[in-house]
């Protein structure tokens, strides 16, 4: 009988998913299939792919066959049984967004976690209700199964406490009001993989930029998380897709006395309506802007790359230096264009980029006369899960 892990990374409207052969005794994973149901609540679509790539299924479905994120779980987890027919699933692993000040480590889920799990959605309410659905309907049909989550905020738990700071009165700090940071297990699993590409970088200082749809920096010293461009919320920091990143809070302030937006509006402009879509008008895909000559196609990638620039400054300073820049992420790991124009604004770090090399899409883009290495990592967010899914099993 073989074993499996399955690691789940419920979004918005998608549900990904992954499946590991494992040896339970050891810390050995394989990837068995991987895939994903999205267009949830639009127009339902299932793929699976095995480690070869090769597609197994691609099934388009109706609203009324899947209309919710249960729907969607129920469907995955009966294909999974039916895949695994041979073998036994050990345990679940999720990626959870937020773990709020208590949870700084995977933890197992019981009844009592998951509600404090949900206690934390109004901290990151386009992701915490996604990431907990697939929790519920599982602690419900398959009780005795094992489910463990992973955080994205625990990575960054080991910054010192003034980067986790606010200015405001103590009594907020206390109560949970600090700087978190998300894309955490995408950072350590990039900060797992430094020394295969240069064993210097293991002890160096370096700056994760993470772009996707959400995107954020990381300043790694020694391997551990410094500072984050993202803070209480996933909304901070960088232009991303939808939201809007840092922003003045007297803008907030102003958007509410002199528009009469409450809390509800604020949170559908700020993490729906903003970011590249708010700025072009047109859409929240980078792909789809690179490819567009409108002006605000335009300016919104001057714009997402500006933050971008204005923010490795600001987490170089506090790493009081820079010796690498890694990029990772959709964007990060597939778009030549916005690397090279992020790697020029670095020029005065003393970055020089191999032209070739990026558009080539080799993993080191930095010249050998750079004085910072600039290099393509894609990262493995489902790995890490799975790896700690089996260390929180081994512990059991
Ligand atoms: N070849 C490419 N060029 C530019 N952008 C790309 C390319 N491929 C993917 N992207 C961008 O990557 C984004 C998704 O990144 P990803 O890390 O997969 O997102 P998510 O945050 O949903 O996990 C897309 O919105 C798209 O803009
Ligand atoms: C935390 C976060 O922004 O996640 P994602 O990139 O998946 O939206
Ligand atoms: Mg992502």
């Amino acid at each position: 009988m073989n074993n499996y892990l399955l690691v789940i990374n419920a979004g918005s409207s998608s549900i990904k998913f992954a499946v590991y052969q494992t040896d339970a005794s050891s810390n050995q994973l394989v990837t068995h299939a991987s895939g994903q149901l999205d267009g949830i609540g639009n127009q339902p679509n299932f793929t699976v792919k095995n480690h070869h790539g090769v597609t197994l299924v691609e099934r388009t479905l109706s609203v009324n066959e899947i209309h919710d994120h249960r729907g969607a779980i129920t469907l995955i987890l009966a294909w999974i049984k039916d895949y695994l027919a041979d073998g036994v699933l050990l345990a679940v692993g999720h990626r959870i967004v937020h773990g709020g000040q208590h949870f700084s480590a995977p933890v197992l889920i019981d009844a009592s976690i998951l509600a404090a799990l949900e206690a934390l959605i109004p901290l990151a309410p386009l992701h915490q209700p996604h990431n907990l659905a697939p929790i519920r309907v599982l602690l419900e049909t398959l009780p005795a199964l094992p489910q463990v989550a992973c955080f994205d905020t625990a990575f960054h738990r080991t910054q010192p406490v003034v980067a986790q700071r606010f200015a405001l009165p103590q009594h907020f700090f206390d109560d949970g009001v600090r700087h978190y940071g998300f894309h955490g297990l995408s950072y350590e699993y990039i900060a797992s993989v430094l020394s295969e590409l240069d064993p210097a970088l293991v002890n160096a200082r370096v700056i994760v930029a993470h772009l996707g749809n959400g995107a954020s920096l990381c300043a790694l010293q020694n391997g551990r998380s410094m500072a984050t461009t993202m803070g209480f919320s996933p909304l901070d920091g960088l232009v991303m897709g939808t939201r809007c990143g840092t922003i003045d809070p007297g803008v907030l302030l102003y958007l509410m006395a002199h528009y009469g937006l409450d809390a509800q509006a604020l949170e559908q402009l700020l993490y729906h309506q903003s970011g590249l879509l708010g700025v072009s008008g047109i859409s929240s895909d980078m792909r789809v802007l690179l490819a567009s000559n409108d002006p605000l196609a335009l300016e919104a990638i001057a714009l997402f790359v500006y933050r971008i620039g204005r923010e490795i400054g600001s987490l170089a300073a506090a790493l009081g230096g820079l010796d690498a820049l890694v990029f990772t992420g959709g964007i990060g790991e597939h778009s030549a264009v916005i690397r090279a124009k992020v790697c020029h604004q670095a020029v005065w770090l003393g970055l020089e980029l191999d032209e070739t090399a990026n558009q080539a899409g080799k993993p080191c883009i930095s010249t050998l006369n750079s004085s910072v290495s600039a290099w393509v990592v894609a990262t493995d967010e489902n790995r890490m899960i799975a790896l700690h899914t089996l260390q929180q099993l081994n512990k059991t």
